[in-house]
């Protein structure tokens, strides 16, 4: 039985995953929140998984590295400086960081950057996210990843072609731009949709999350996945098969 040690355990995600944790046979290797000790439950775990805060990131990082185990990161809103310390940490235990763990939404993201790539710069897109009123990072990290993907299908640059926030008078889209809208509001566990917008028709690519639960099974299977694992970054397709 593999021992999963959870970051933010007391917390949305952390419940639904320490059930998926049991559910799937595994152990519970213990949670750490706030200032827990993450050394201790790194060194009892044979993988570390964190679901917590951008501001924990470093710490859980530093603690994969000490202990010499493989961790999970899915935690959102993260910036590029989150992105250097999982590129760093990679190098010493391996690392998988992704805004979404669920089947659904690594296959959606390989049909996005399909239609991307197909379809081309006559066809505007727009990526719409739908989360509960606690969400307090936007756009999400799923929506950023498929906006990522939809950039790869295009062989662009997403930074350089993200159109986030529009308020007041923004003159026209510009074309090639990748648009993002995020919705807040009631228990929502997360709707993502890609438009394809194109001269007289559309095409909506879309998943919807009924709970949490969907996210907790594939990280267990992702934390199972990363045991052994030489150090470096993996993916989510990777982990699934896609
Ligand atoms: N990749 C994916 O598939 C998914 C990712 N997420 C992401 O997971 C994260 C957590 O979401 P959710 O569970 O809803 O959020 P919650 O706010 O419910 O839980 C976060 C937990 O992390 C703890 N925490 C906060 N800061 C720290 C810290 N510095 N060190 C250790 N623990 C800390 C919180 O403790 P306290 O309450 O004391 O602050 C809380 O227990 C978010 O970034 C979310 O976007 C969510 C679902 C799926
Ligand atoms: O905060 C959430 O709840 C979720 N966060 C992730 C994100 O930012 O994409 C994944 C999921 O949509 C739920």
């Amino acid at each position: 039985m593999a021992r999963i040690g959870i970051i933010g355990s007391a917390g949305r995600m952390g419940q639904a995953l320490v059930d998926a944790v049991l559910a799937a046979g595994e152990t519970h290797a213990g949670g750490a929140d706030k200032g827990d000790d993450l050394a201790a439950l790194a060194a009892g775990s044979d993988v570390l998984v964190d679901f917590s805060s951008p501001h924990a990131l470093e710490a859980s990082l530093d603690a994969a590295v000490a202990a010499g185990v493989p961790i999970l990161i899915g935690t959102t809103g993260l910036e590029e400086r989150h992105h250097f310390l999982c590129d760093h940490a990679a190098e010493h235990v391996a690392v998988l960081q992704t805004g979404n763990t669920s089947l659904g939404v690594t296959l959606l993201a390989h049909l996005v950057r399909e239609a991307a790539q197909r379809l081309g710069e006559d066809w505007d897109i727009e990526v719409i996210e739908t989360h509960h009123r606690m969400k307090v990072d936007a756009p999400s990290g799923t929506a950023l990843l498929l906006g990522q993907a939809a950039a790869e299908g295009r062989g662009v640059d997403l930074a350089g072609h993200s159109e986030r926030g529009r308020d007041g008078i923004t003159g026209a889209r510009a074309r090639g731009a990748i648009g993002f809208a995020s919705l807040r509001g009631g228990t929502v566990a997360g709707d993502h949709t890609v438009q394809f917008l194109g001269n007289d028709e559309r095409i909506a690519l879309s998943h919807l999350a009924e709970n949490r639960r969907i996210f907790a099974r594939g990280a267990v299977r992702a934390a199972q996945w990363l045991i052994g694992k030489p150090a470096g970054r993996y993916t989510m397709p990777e982990v699934l098969g896609l």
